[in-house]
């Protein structure tokens, strides 16, 4: 299975390390193609925009499973999910707060969960994953 995370990071680092926890536990359900968002001392300089952007549009065509989170808005993070639910993967959508987008929650193609704390959302992962293994 390759899971493709996605989080924000132009959009705003703050969850930076609650996404490195996200990846470690998605890493019990496959490979993840993104390991790099959950990194602390990302370094975004040694390569281009372009390189980026092909780079991960190669890795989401690449992948079994879209997981986002979705709290920290970020425009990178809507582009993939819009990009992906073009290419008809199945994508699953995580916040903490009340709402997020209604782009997303009022989307009928993507599943959206509201967590509060990190076994909140890892609970909810095995949720996914167990249906994916079925
Ligand atoms: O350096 C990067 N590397 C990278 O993989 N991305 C991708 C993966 C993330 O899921 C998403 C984050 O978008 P943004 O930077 O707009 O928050 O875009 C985005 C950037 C910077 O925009």
């Amino acid at each position: 299975m390759k899971i493709y995370f996605s989080g924000s990071i132009r959009g705003g680092r703050q969850d930076a390390q609650l996404y490195q926890e996200i990846i470690s536990h998605l890493k019990n359900y496959g490979e993840v193609l993104t390991e790099h968002i959950g990194q602390m001392d990302l370094q975004e300089d040694a390569i281009t925009d372009i390189e980026i952007h092909n780079q991960d549009m190669a890795w989401l065509i690449a992948s079994d499973v879209i997981i986002a989170d979705v709290t920290v808005p970020s425009l990178g993070v809507g582009y993939e999910i819009g990009r992906g639910l073009e290419m008809k993967k199945p994508i699953y959508c995580f916040h903490r707060g009340e709402k997020t987008s209604a782009m997303i929650s009022g989307c009928k193609e993507i599943s959206t969960y509201k967590y509060e704390t990190l076994e909140e959302v890892k609970g909810l992962i095995d949720g996914v994953f167990e249906k994916f293994q079925d």
